[in-house]
């Protein structure tokens, strides 16, 4: 496969865009219009396998239509498909293997490790689970997405060895009811993520979708690192990737639109916590460690704190276990 056009536009006056060698890493690195198919892709691979991984938490409404999106792909371009369990007390394995995919829960990714809560832990543990030479992630609420959502991502990594990390990038309706603002979505990653980042990671400013829940890597790399624990583990792989790699390792690519289950202010604002915590971290800042407390208004009329702690507990590097 040749190497893939890349489309962004320039136009963002103001910016100090990041220079990579001659070129930004905006022009180089960002598929805006990505043109390949997945017979270039399968013709890319040369010898590798590519895993693909859904990590699922109760996701019995959408965990199968995810899957459909992907399973015509097993054994072409996808050589495993895989839900992790991340301790699901609906249907969703029952679904997602009717679906067509293999269901392992952390408990059988790594049996003598007692599972910890979140994503992280889950993204984790099917480092372990899989073998493929490319990893993609794809999250099990998504709504309708787009079958060729994992050809896109995996395309930069089949056609250039430097490049390890791909994350996809998109539009993101926000549905409340039974309205859905076109552009609304990625709240947590327009209000927190994107403005931190680059106040502390300036560079990375330019990554539309730090947060997002679709992105591959190579096994190189996923399998070298940490996963910090719950919803820092993308904003944790991300900072790790930059700095062993620098930009040079990291590309994204337009996937279209993305819809999923809209979280409740509420919730989001527990995963920027824990967002908040891991891109201190990686930044060398210290965190007080404090839980989150919260408001929670009574039919009085009057409002009761509630506290939720902090995940903790980074796990190391696959590959450093014995
Ligand atoms: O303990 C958990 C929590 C979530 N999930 C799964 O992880 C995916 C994403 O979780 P979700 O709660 O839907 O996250 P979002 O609200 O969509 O948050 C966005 O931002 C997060 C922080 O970067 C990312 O982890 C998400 O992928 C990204 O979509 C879903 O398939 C969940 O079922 C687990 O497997 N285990
Ligand atoms: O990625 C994010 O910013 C959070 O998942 C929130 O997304 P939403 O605003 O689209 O629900």
């Amino acid at each position: 496969m040749h190497r893939p056009r890349t489309r962004m536009s320039p136009g963002h006056e103001g910016v100090a865009w990041a220079d990579h060698g001659e070129a930004r890493w905006s022009h180089t690195h960002t598929w805006d219009h990505p043109e390949w198919n997945v017979d270039d892709l399968v013709a890319a691979k040369n010898g590798r396998t590519v895993s693909v991984v859904l990590p699922a938490l109760d996701e019995e409404a959408t965990v199968a239509g995810v899957i459909a999106t992907i399973a015509p792909l097993l054994g072409t371009l996808v050589d495993e498909l895989i839900v992790l369990d991340s301790g699901s007390t609906d249907r969703t394995a029952d679904r997602a293997r009717a679906a067509g995919a293999r269901v392992i829960t952390r408990e059988e990714a790594i049996p003598d490790l007692p599972p910890a809560p979140g994503k992280g832990e889950a993204l984790w543990r099917s480092i372990a689970a899989t073998t493929g030479d490319v990893i993609a992630f794809v999250d099990s609420d998504l709504i309708d997405p787009d079958p060729m959502f994992v050809p896109k991502m995996v395309g930069p990594l089949l056609a250039d060895p430097d490049i390890h990390l791909v994350k996809g990038y998109y539009r993101r309706p926000l549905r409340t009811g039974d309205t859905q603002e076109p552009g609304g979505g990625g709240r947590v990653t327009e209000l927190l993520a994107r403005p931190l980042l680059t106040a502390l990671k300036p560079e990375l400013g330019e990554v539309c979708q730090p947060l997002g829940g679709e992105y591959a890597g190579t096994r190189e790399l996923l399998a070298s690192v940490r996963f910090a624990p719950g919803y820092g583990v993308e904003i944790g792989l991300l900072i790790d990737t930059y700095d062993r790699y620098g930009l040079a390792g990291i590309g994204q690519v337009n996937l279209g639109v993305r819809s999923h289950r809209n979280r409740p202010l509420h919730e989001l604002s527990v995963m920027s916590r824990q967002i908040v915590a891991t891109l201190l971290d990686r930044c060398g800042i210290e965190d007080s460690g404090a839980g989150l407390i919260q408001f929670v208004p009574e039919p009085d009329g009057g409002f009761t704190p509630h506290t939720t702690e902090l995940l903790r507990g980074e796990r190391p590097p696959i590959n450093s276990l014995p």
